[in-house]
């Protein structure tokens, strides 16, 4: 049964919108970071990292997005074009904003934390009028990720991307992405995080996300009521990540769907979610079945946090089948 429908005839196949960035991970790893001297740079935030994601699985995939005028933006901006990412909704920041980074702490393989660095940063910079519509209508699937909703005017760039996207029946995935520090209070992130998922196809989130999402609601926080909820609105497919839990994925026609996770020489924990979205959203565009697209999503994210970067691993369509052959 297909949950979903992309239309075909369009030249691109994915899109993503937010924030464009770098990620500091930690060399001396099982250590806190005050005992870490050294880090390896990749491009980061994730929905710069699903797009990366989506584009090593073989699909034609553009960026909507601003970069620091500095060295990182240029870093950046190449790394995309190296991975086959059209990067003409790229703008470069004129104001002298700065690249968001994360440095990540790897005290243990289960025990990582992020340490965000994103005053004046330039991908929350984003102006309306630097978004397309000639270009998101061109894209079978626009990625929207919800760190990208803390602030205007990137705030509002993201809910026109959104208007333009369903205008030109586009699907629209929505990663919640929560990062509190980004945001002023919890109520205001509710408030935007439900009027951007009221206009979504497909919500993919932690359990926490979703409790942050529900708190005005007096409601039990329950996957089968949080997915109810969105189906009532515009969604057709409801995800709900439990980390080394699975994740649980519900369909507007009734269906649920339990994914397991795979064996994974954890390095860090950082990139599950990421690699997942990309690993899901491709099976969805290939028109595979729910449990296949988990499956496959799991499968990239036991990968991707085997490995010591995030958007540098993410994996071909080849090293995941290979990974679900060996460890099913
Ligand atoms: N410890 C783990 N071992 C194997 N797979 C994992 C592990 N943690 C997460 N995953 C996989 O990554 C997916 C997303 O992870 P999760 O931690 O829920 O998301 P996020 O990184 O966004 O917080 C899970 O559904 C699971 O498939
Ligand atoms: O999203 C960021 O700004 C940081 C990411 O690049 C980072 O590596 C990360 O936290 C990945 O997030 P996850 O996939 O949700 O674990």
């Amino acid at each position: 049964m297909k949950h979903i429908q992309f239309d075909h005839q369009k030249p691109l196949d994915f899109i993503a919108i937010g924030r464009l960035c770098i990620d500091l991970n930690a060399n001396e790893i099982n250590r806190p970071m005050e005992e870490t001297s050294t880090f390896t740079k990749y491009v980061g935030g994730s929905p710069a990292n699903i797009a990366i994601g989506i584009s090593r699985l073989g699909k034609k995939v553009g960026f909507v997005g601003k970069i620091a005028n500095d060295q990182m933006g240029r870093f950046i901006h190449r790394y995309l074009e190296k991975n086959n990412i059209d990067t003409s909704g790229v703008v470069t920041d004129r104001t002298g904003a700065v690249t968001g980074l994360a440095f990540t702490e790897i005290k243990s393989p289960t025990d990582c934390s992020i340490l965000m660095y994103r005053d004046n940063v330039a991908d929350l910079k984003l102006e309306p009028n630097e978004v397309s519509e000639d270009y998101i209508k061109q894209a079978k699937c626009l990625l929207i990720s919800g760190t990208a909703l803390a602030k205007s005017p990137s705030r509002e760039a993201v809910f026109l991307a959104l208007e333009y996207a369903r205008k030109h029946n586009v699907v629209v995935v929505f990663d919640l992405d929560y990062r509190p520090y980004t945001w002023t209070s919890s109520e205001e992130t509710a408030i935007y995080y439900n009027l951007a998922a009221e206009k979504c196809d497909v919500i993919i989130g932690t359990r926490e996300e979703f409790d942050m999402m529900e708190q005005f609601e007096h409601t039990k926080k329950d996957d089968d009521v949080t997915a109810g909820k969105w189906f009532r609105y515009h969604a057709k497919i409801v995800v709900i990540k439990h980390g080394q839990k699975g994740s649980i994925a519900y369909t507007k026609q009734g269906t649920k769907h339990q994914g397991g996770i795979f064996p994974a020489r954890i390095v860090k924990t950082f990139g599950a979610g990421d690699s997942y979205a990309a690993g899901f959203i491709y099976g969805l565009m290939e028109g595979w079945d729910l449990d296949q697209c988990m499956e496959f999503g799991s499968a990239a994210a036991a990968i991707v946090i085997s490995s010591h970067s995030c958007s540098d691993a993410m994996p071909t369509v080849e090293q995941v089948t290979d990974y679900i052959r060996k460890h099913r």
